[in-house]
């Protein structure tokens, strides 16, 4: 039996094409690599780097640099550089958000302690660094620039992540409107929908590399939190087209699978894949180096897909996309439909249903209530499992790589446990359908619990400890959110409570990290308060746009009392 990589093989699925500035600068990233070597070496700031002049002379001066024994001397490189390129980033303008002020009336009301506070504050005051604007030259000449020209304020990640990133941004926004940065959010929101109406979907993240995939679609999600803040329709009726757009993009092509029920029933569900069979440009030198144990071209483009596709699930990379947890070229991310992909875009159905039912398109309100019935309906055929009580992944596996319906199989299931078996529980819970059946929340928070993911500083990402990022012992912001929230929602008070447990201790390790480095950090270690995680292909980055926009909301939910100690316990 074969894993299924294309409803009818990878080489006929779709590659968007490049564009010379981004070839020309891969190629300098690999000769750079060449003249300093891997040690520190960061492949995405070469296809970062904005051009002085044209690239046709760039490229001149390029080819005249010496290279005694094929390598260009670092003193030849440095000063290449520094003629030719601006620096890494400033072609984005750090600029004070307008709806910024140091202490917003009414924010986080629940947060008596006055240590805890203070340091709020300090991350509040983070969106400030974390601000910019595109700088008017990216617009005059987009030619020399791979970032993309973003109308609005943007708020990015932070350190190498110097451009937006789609799901980044909904917990960026989450922090937002805890910091009571309306206009802030709604720009956001705004630039995504920029890159919709431009590209047919929101990207991956704002560079022209990034342009052959996106990102777990929660834009319906950042406009539902910011309309429950503003009452502003005006804002939703201009975000609706998008919405309807961006379902689309998720739910046709190569991205829709039809899988078949034990019942016969056939249901029309989503899987990441990516419109890319080459090196990622941003990291093309490690994407080569590990694609090189492979022999045929084809092998390698197939290789390359599963990379870029996984990149577009978020989780790039981890033990759940690959077939062996120790070898990334097993990866078969396109073989698999994702548990929490899925609940996403139930969550899109249900939003984009709620959304036009304010503008009074009763139409479109009804279709995607019943596009939400359907997708609740798969979310318990393909992805539950009764006796886990978890949702689990579903794998493509079959005999050949072209079937147009997929039968469904029990042991098609992953039985591996990752906190995404834990997601659709943010979305369950939002809906009030779990709620109404008591059991269910209790049973799913019964198999949290022994699940081995809760740690002493939060919920791990998978169990298995294999160095890359997205695996075992990161806890990251956005599954601590989505958790939490749902249990927090769920309407039993045992699971509400189990959820403030969670989001204090995540707390704790933010503020601890935060208190030793000064610096709130991108992942962090969830088996020791105050450590952060580390693994993957990049060194840990801080800043960080969605572990502020989690604290931020978790502090607005649960809020921290006076007498509570926030130093880890
Ligand atoms: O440069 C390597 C990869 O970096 C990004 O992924 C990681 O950072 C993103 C920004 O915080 C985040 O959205 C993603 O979940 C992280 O794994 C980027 O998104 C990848 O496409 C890129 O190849």
């Amino acid at each position: 039996m074969a894993l299924s990589t294309a409803p009818c093989g990878d080489a006929s699925a779709p590659v968007k094409p490049t564009t010379p500035l981004i070839s020309f600068l891969q190629r300098l990233q690999s000769a750079a690599l060449s003249t300093l070597g891997p040690d520190g070496f960061d492949p995405k700031l070469y296809v970062d780097l904005p051009l002085k002049t044209d690239l046709a002379a760039t490229e001149e001066a390029f080819a005249r640099l010496p290279r005694p024994g094929g390598v260009i001397p670092v003193s030849d490189l440095d000063r290449f550089l520094g003629d030719y390129f601006g620096e890494a980033g400033s072609d984005l303008v750090h600029t004070e958000p307008e709806d910024f002020v140091a202490e917003p009336e009414g924010f986080l009301p629940k947060v008596e302690n006055p240590k805890v506070r203070a340091w709020a504050l300090e991350v509040h005051s983070l969106w400030k660094n974390l601000t910019r604007r595109v700088s008017d030259e990216v617009r005059r000449r987009p030619e020399r620039h791979t970032l993309l020209p973003l109308p609005g304020p943007v708020v990015v990640p932070g350190s190498r992540f110097r451009e937006v990133y789609y799901w980044d941004s909904y917990w960026t926004i989450r922090g937002l409107l805890a910091s009571k940065m309306y206009d802030t959010a709604k720009s956001i929101v705004n630039n995504l929908i920029s890159l919709i109406d431009i590209y047919g979907f929101a990207l991956n993240g704002a560079r022209t590399y990034y342009t052959n995939r996106s990102e777990p679609p929660l834009l319906s999600s950042m406009v539902f939190e910011i309309y429950k803040r503003t009452d502003d329709l005006a804002f939703v009726k201009k975000s609706l087209p998008s919405l309807l757009k961006e379902h689309s993009f998720w739910n046709s092509d190569i991205h829709k699978v039809i899988i078949q029920d034990l019942q016969g029933c056939k249901h029309s569900v989503s899987r990441y894949y990516a419109m890319w069979n080459k090196p990622r440009p941003e990291t093309a030198t490690i994407d080569v180096e590990s694609a090189s144990k492979l022999i045929s071209a084809s092998q390698k483009e197939i290789f390359y897909r599963q990379v870029a596709s996984t990149a577009e699930s978020g989780w790039d990379f981890s033990s759940r996309w690959m077939s062996n947890s120790s070898d990334l070229t097993t990866l078969a991310t396109t073989s698999i439909i994702p548990v929490d992909l899925n609940a996403f875009i139930y969550k899109m159905e249900l939003d984009i249903a709620f959304l036009a039912k304010l503008i009074e398109d009763n139409s479109t309100s009804e279709k995607f209530l019943a596009a939400s019935k359907a997708r609740q309906a798969a979310m318990k055929s393909i992805f539950w499992n009764p006796e886990m009580e978890q949702w689990l992944d579903y794998w493509l596996i079959s005999k050949s790589n072209c079937e147009e319906i997929y039968k469904w199989e029990a042991h098609f299931q992953n039985h591996h446990i990752f906190a995404s078996n834990f997601i659709p529980l943010w979305i369950e819970t939002n809906n009030k359908d779990l709620c109404k059946d008591g059991t269910m929340v209790e049973k799913v928070l019964k198999s949290l619990q022994s699940s081995g993911l809760l740690h002493a500083a939060g919920i791990a990402t998978s169990l298995s400890n294999t160095g890359q990022q997205w695996d075992f012992p990161n806890g990251w912001a956005p599954l601590q959110h989505m958790i939490v929230e749902g249990l927090a929602n769920s309407g039993s008070e045992e699971a509400k409570s189990v959820a403030e447990d969670i989001a204090i201790r995540w707390i704790r390790t933010n503020y601890a990290a935060y208190t030793k480095t000064g610096a709130m950090h991108e992942k962090y270690d969830v088996e020791t308060c105050g450590k952060i995680g580390g693994g993957g292909e990049y060194k840990p980055q801080t800043g960080f746009g969605w572990s502020n926009g989690v604290v931020l909301a978790f502090l607005e939910e649960f809020g921290w009392p006076r007498d509570r100690e926030i130093d880890c316990q």
